[in-house]
C-alpha cells in the first residue's frame, strides 16, 4: 500500500493586502495566489510510521487533506495504492481511516456501540470482522468500560479510544491522524503510543501523523518529514535530522576560576559553581578551539559535548528558526529531499 506524492501544490487566491484601497480589493488586482502546498514529492512504504511536520501554518493538514480525498490539488499527482483520492473517494476510502485529535467522527450524543453499528452500516463491515475488531478493540483499547457511555459523556483518552477503534473498524491499510494525543495526560498518550505500535507492527498499517508532541515522534516515527510555508525542509530518519538541525551544541567545562568566564565565538548560557555550560555554532567553532582558547586563561579541569536534543531541535523548527540556517546549510538540507 504505496502512497506517492509527486510535484503537489495547492494554491488558494487571497486578497493581497488588507490595508490597500477598497476600490483595489474589489478589483481582481487586490488577489494574489497563495502557495499553501508548493511542489512537493515524497513517497511512503507499506507499514512505515512518518511523521509529517512543521510549524503552524506550514501547510500539514492541506497535505493531509488531499491525501484523503477531501481537496482536489492545484498541481501535482497523488496515488494512494494506484488510486487517485479525490477522483475516486469512495473506493479510496475503504482503504484509509482517519482520527483528528481536535474533532470527534462519532455521533456526540449516542451511545459509542451505536456509533460503532452506524460505521458497520457505512462501510458494509461483514459481521464476522465487526465481532473480531470489537474482541480486539476490547482487549487493547479497553473500550468495554465505556461502550454504552454517549460520547458527550467521555473522558477525552477515552473520546480518542473510540475514534481509533471507529476509524478502523472498516480494517484500512493506511491511517492518517492529526495530532492524536493532543490534550491527553501522560497515561493515556502513553496508551495511544502503544496502540499505533501495535496496530502498525500486526497489521503492518501505515501510518502518517502529524503532531506537535515530541514524545510522539520520538516513539513512534520511523521517518520525519517536515514541511514548512509549503514546502519540504527535511525528509529523513531522527538521527539525521539530529545532525542537519542541530547546527548549535553545547560543551560543558569545569573551570576553576573566581572571574566571570568569556570566550569568544560562543556564548555562556547557564553557570552553576564551577560548571559552565557554552553554546557554540558548529559551523563557526569547535569544541577543540573553545577549549584551546579557555587553557590560555582559565585552569580547566574537564569538559563533555552535549548531543542536541530532538526536542530542542523540534522546538525551533516549529518556532521558526531553523530558517536561521545560512544558504549553503539550505542547498545541503535540499539534497536530502527526495
Ligand atoms: N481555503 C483557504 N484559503 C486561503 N488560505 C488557506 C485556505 N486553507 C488554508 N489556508 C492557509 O494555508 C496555510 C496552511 O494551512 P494548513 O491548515 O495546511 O497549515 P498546518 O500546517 O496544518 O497548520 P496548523 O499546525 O496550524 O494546523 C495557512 O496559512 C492557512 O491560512
Amino acid at each position: 500500500m504505496k502512497i506517492e506524492v509527486n510535484q503537489l501544490s495547492k494554491h488558494y487566491q487571497v486578497q493581497r493586502n488588507k490595508k490597500e484601497p477598497l476600490w483595489k480589493l474589489l478589483s481582481r488586482r487586490g488577489y494574489e495566489t497563495k502557495r499553501v502546498v508548493d511542489n512537493i514529492s515524497f513517497n511512503v512504504e507499506e507499514g512505515e510510521i512518518v511523521g509529517y511536520l512543521g510549524p503552524n501554518g506550514a501547510g500539514k493538514s492541506t497535505t493531509i487533506k488531499m491525501l484523503t480525498g477531501i481537496l482536489v490539488p492545484s498541481e501535482g499527482e497523488i496515488l494512494v495504492n494506484g488510486i487517485v483520492p479525490h477522483k475516486n473517494r469512495k473506493e479510496h476510502s475503504k482503504q484509509i481511516g482517519v482520527v483528528f485529535g481536535q474533532r470527534s467522527q462519532l455521533w456526540w450524543e449516542l451511545p459509542v456501540a451505536d456509533s460503532f453499528n452506524l460505521l458497520k452500516h457505512m462501510y458494509k463491515v461483514s459481521d464476522i470482522q465487526f465481532k473480531k475488531k470489537l474482541d480486539l478493540f476490547h482487549d487493547v483499547l479497553d473500550i468495554g468500560s465505556f461502550i454504552n457511555t454517549p460520547v458527550r459523556n467521555l473522558s477525552l483518552g477515552q473520546k480518542m479510544r473510540a475514534d481509533f477503534a471507529a476509524s478502523l473498524l472498516h480494517d484500512p491499510q493506511i491511517l492518517f491522524l492529526d495530532e492524536p494525543t493532543i490534550g491527553l495526560d501522560v497515561v493515556a498518550k502513553e496508551r495511544i503510543r502503544e496502540f499505533i505500535q501495535t496496530i502498525n507492527r500486526e497489521n503492518k498499517v501505515t501510518v502518517i501523523l502529524t503532531t506537535h508532541d515530541v514524545g510522539d515522534i520520538e516513539a513512534l516515527c520511523h521517518r520525519t518529514i517536515i514541511i514548512d510555508k509549503g514546502k519540504i525542509i527535511y525528509n529523513g530518519d531522527l538521527d539525521n535530522m539530529k545532525s542537519q538541525f542541530g547546527k548549535y551544541r553545547t560543551l560543558i567545562v569545569d573551570i576553576k576560576t573566581e572571574k566571570p568566564v568569556y570566550v569568544e565565538n560562543a556564548t555562556i548560557v547557564k553557570v552553576e559553581g564551577s560548571k559552565v555550560w557554552i553554546q557554540f555554532n558548529r559551523n563557526v567553532t569547535n569544541p577543540t578551539q573553545i577549549i584551546s582558547s579557555l587553557i590560555k586563561t582559565y585552569e580547566v579541569e574537564d569538559f563533555t559535548v552535549e548531543e542536541p536534543q530532538i526536542e530542542n531541535i523540534i522546538k525551533h523548527i516549529y518556532d521558526g528558526k531553523h530558517s536561521t540556517l545560512s544558504n549553503n546549510e539550505r542547498v545541503d538540507l535540499d539534497y536530502g529531499i527526495n
